[in-house]
């Protein structure tokens, strides 16, 4: 079996979660993209449900399936979301944005009664911070933006290479929302909520990958099958250590 197939596998399990009449937010990312597939063929076997898109490539996807559309001010308290991450550590802290769309997702899952991330298990971790932090920041200012999370992030613990996402052409990476994203190489996080108030001090920044206290169920599958993880039974295995 490849990372492909868990990534299927972790989706389909998702789909348990999915009940008749329910508001949907609709993740971004390879990931999310298989979990996209399957809700379109429920949808064409009769599931009603609304969904709202975290980018404009997952909207584009839904839409050729079929899947009913809606956006985040018609719907703004959503039942469920279901995305993918980039790493997800024991507490379900994870990092996103590895596919640009991180403040978009962001308000998405703070908007659903229940988030679930669906991965492999690649990208489960001891603690986050092997894959690049993204952050979301506008593009006035940047280099100054650079240097202030830089100095931020240092005295948070953190420091390491940051460097300006460049995206088709080698021009920078621009979102959906029309910012960059600084990807910030700083090793091990061991502070994440530490590390996020400090960056969010920055005016240039619009918002960071990390995603702390948001997910409620993790999925995870890989060579030793299918796992799922309740923030509840985290938050309790933190409190009993
Ligand atoms: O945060 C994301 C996009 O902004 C994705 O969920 C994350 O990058 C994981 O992507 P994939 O499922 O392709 O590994």
């Amino acid at each position: 079996m490849s990372s492909d197939d868990w990534k299927r596998q972790a989706a389909e399990q998702a789909l348990s979660y999915v009940e008749d009449g329910m508001k949907l937010g609709l993740g971004t990312g390879s990931t999310a993209a298989k979990f996209v597939d399957l809700l379109g063929e429920k949808v064409k076997g009769g599931l009603k449900v609304v969904c709202v898109p975290t980018s404009e490539a997952t909207r584009a996807q839904a839409a050729a399936l079929g899947i009913p559309l809606a956006t985040l001010d018609e719907h703004p308290a959503l039942d469920l979301t279901v995305d993918g991450a980039d790493e997800m550590d024991e507490e379900m802290r994870l990092i996103k944005g590895g596919g640009g769309a991180l403040l978009r997702e962001k308000i998405v899952a703070v908007a659903s009664d229940r988030v679930v991330i669906i991965a492999d298990s690649s990208k489960r971790v001891d603690v986050l911070g092997r894959f690049p932090l993204p952050i979301e920041v506008v593009p006035f200012g940047l280099a100054s933006t650079q240097r202030l999370i830089f100095q931020m992030a240092t005295d948070a613990g953190c420091d390491g290479e940051i460097k300006l996402r460049l995206g088709a052409g080698g021009a920078p990476f621009v979102t959906d929302n029309g910012n960059h994203i600084l990807d910030c190489s700083f090793g091990a996080i061991d502070d994440p909520e530490a590390l996020d108030d400090a960056l969010k001090l920055v005016p240039g920044v619009v918002e960071t990958g990390l995603f702390l206290g948001i997910a409620d169920v993790g999925i995870v599958a890989g060579p030793m099958g299918v796992e799922v993880l309740s923030a509840i039974d985290a938050d309790f295995d933190e409190e009993n250590s």
